[in-house]
């Protein structure tokens, strides 16, 4: 089981979160000259982003991306890439190279395969992630009841983008969404899963010990996913 960080307030929950990204960007622009970002979107990275935009990094040679996005374009209100542009790329990271996972294409499939070769140009690996997790135990969109889950928990296949069709979270229904897969997640050099609040503590808890075939968080903890959790008990 990780350990579990406690931070004692928001502040410094949210300054701890942007500091390890900060570090693990930056170990991987001095090992290979760039580095790439992927980002959960949901309410919880926010306060993140807003430290991390401002990082003393050499933006222009980091890419930016998400970890799984709303089959919307920018100008929904759903839309993660909007939320990412409106809260991360300001700033120093302004000047970072964004990689949408949303396109117009005929079928959600359709735009996962699109993402998932933008991705694997980019070099089909990441350095740092920022995961937020839903109260079903989510993470990406890697939905308990989704038919998709399997193939995005499978370890043995290759680092891919996924589509993943309307389904349900612990909120209630989603929508279409493309999504990263676990092995995008155990590739990388560094997962910051960021959590708020009580009730998802003892979720990430509870889920860390299930069933990897089934559990996103049992699987990256299966898996070896180099994976720092940080927790504060009021965002
Ligand atoms: O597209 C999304 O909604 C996110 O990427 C999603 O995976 C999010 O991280 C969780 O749903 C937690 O959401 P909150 O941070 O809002 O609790």
């Amino acid at each position: 089981m990780p350990e579990v960080e406690t931070l004692p307030d928001a502040d410094s929950w949210a300054a701890a979160c942007a500091a390890r990204l900060t570090e693990t960007l930056s170990a991987a622009l001095a090992e290979s000259g760039k580095a790439v970002f992927a980002g959960a979107g949901g309410s919880t990275p926010s306060p993140i982003y807003a430290r991390l935009s401002q990082a003393p990094l050499d933006w222009p040679r980091i890419v930016v991306t998400l970890v799984d996005e709303r089959y919307v374009p920018e100008s929904s209100p759903e839309s993660n890439a909007a939320l990412m542009k409106r809260t991360l790329l300001n700033g120093p990271a302004a000047t970072s190279r964004f990689v949408p996972l949303y396109s117009p294409q005929v079928t959600v499939d359709r735009a996962a395969a699109v993402a998932a070769h933008a991705l694997a140009t980019e070099g089909g690996h990441l350095d740092a992630v920022l995961l937020g997790m839903g109260e079903d135990g989510h993470i990406c969109s890697m939905f308990p009841e989704s038919p998709t889950l399997k193939s995005l928990l499978s370890p043995k296949l290759n680092p891919t983008v996924l589509g993943v069709p309307t389904g349900r979270d612990g909120r209630g229904p989603t929508l279409e969404r493309l999504s990263i897969n676990l092995p995008y997640l155990m590739g990388a050099r560094r997962v910051v899963l960021a959590l708020t609040g009580a009730a998802k503590r003892d979720v990430f808890e509870r889920e860390a010990a299930g069933d990897p075939n089934t559990q996103p968080i049992a699987a990256l903890v299966a898996n070896g996913v180099p994976l720092d959790v940080l927790w504060t008990e009021k965002a």
